[in-house]
């Protein structure tokens, strides 16, 4: 009589399901939160979940608790408090497993200018202990293969451009098979040729499974590359889950086209229409409950010449000014 219901039984308490999730979520933090010692509240309470298999995007305006949240899942600073697993381990407990099957490129690669790129491979790969130094060259040819560098190996690093310091820098990520790569604003400084480069390489190294997770203040970047991503602001989530579903969760826009757009924003505001702009021959404006049909009769009707006539998909950034209320910081 007393035997617990299925709903019961499945419902576990949170650090039960954490444990149960621990194969099919690469981090999993809960609470995580950093005080610094000046007071700044860096990262408040974070529940972050980040599948197995995903390019995971942590997007953020400058200053949001990124970075701090990056350090203290790689057991460089602790948590305030509040709990950290990577890979299925505590952190920063378990440092010494975890770290070893972690790739990560955070702050831009630490570079000898004076050396190759492929002796600054050789040498990187010589202070970890867990490298094995009879398959070092090869795995170093293979790295540098990997991120398009093999032509390029044996010029000095102090000669490469910002793009290719980077692209070393991940293969030093790449010397190990790994569980996850973790990469902090990857694309920062970048030109924006530099920036395709890396973007490319990051989906073909997600293509073999391998969990990404990166850290980015580019809207376009994360809808570019990731599949999955949180949006944190203050250093609070905002939101996280597939990049679909979180842009599918904003109402996108209603665009005319136009070379009538003074009297195609009076009509539209006239039919119901919220928020309408002009810029140029493109009218733009929340989209009205009534049918689009009678929102066009009535544009025609009012002898407003209509190209176009669409409802655009919400864009991240349309989730973002929805669920905070404020513009997204392009500018960083
Ligand atoms: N060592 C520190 N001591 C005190 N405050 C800090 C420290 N590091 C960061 N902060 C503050 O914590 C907040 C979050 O910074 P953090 O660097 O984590 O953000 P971010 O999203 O990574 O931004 P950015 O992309 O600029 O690095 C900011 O207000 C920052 O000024």
């Amino acid at each position: 009589m007393d035997e617990p219901s299925a709903t019961e039984r499945d419902s576990g308490d949170a650090a039960e399901r954490d444990e149960r999730d621990a194969g099919a979520h690469v981090i999993v933090t809960r609470g995580l939160t950093k005080r610094y010692r000046g007071g700044q509240l860096a990262v408040d309470g974070l529940d972050l979940t980040v599948p197995a298999g995903s390019v995971f995007g942590f997007l953020g305006p400058n200053g949001s608790g990124k970075t701090t949240t990056i350090r203290m899942l790689m057991g460089l600073i602790e948590p305030t408090s509040g709990t950290a697993r990577v890979l299925g381990h505590p952190m920063p407990r378990a440092g010494r497993v975890v770290l070893p099957q972690v790739g990560a490129l955070i702050e831009g690669p630490a570079l000898y200018g004076f050396l190759s790129g492929r002796d600054n491979l050789l040498r990187y790969d010589a202070a970890d202990p867990t490298a094995d130094p009879r398959t070092r060259r090869a795995r170093v040819a293979a790295a540098l293969d990997r991120v398009g560098l093999a032509a390029a190996a044996g010029k000095k690093a102090r000669a490469y451009s910002l793009g290719m310091k980077q692209r070393l820098g991940l293969a030093a990520a790449l010397l190990q098979p790994r569980g996850l790569l973790v990469l902090d604003e990857p694309t920062n400084g970048l030109d924006p040729q530099g920036m395709r480069e890396i973007r490319a390489l990051i989906r073909e190294l997600a293509s073999d499974g391998t969990t990404v997770f990166l850290s980015s203040h580019l809207l376009d970047e994360i809808e570019q590359v990731c599949t999955h991503a949180a949006v944190m602001t203050q250093g609070r989530l905002v939101t996280q889950g597939a990049v679909a579903d979180l842009a599918a969760g904003a109402r996108g826009r209603l665009v005319v086209t136009t070379p009538d757009a003074g009297e195609a924003a009076r009509v539209l505001k006239e039919q119901g229409v919220g928020d309408v702009t002009a810029d140029g021959d493109r009218v733009t404006g929340e989209p009205p409950e009534r049918d689009l049909a009678e929102v066009n009769a009535a544009l025609v009707t009012a002898g407003v010449r209509v190209r176009g006539l669409t409802l655009e998909r919400a864009s991240l950034e349309d989730a973002f000014v929805a669920l905070t209320g404020e513009g997204f910081d392009v500018a960083g």
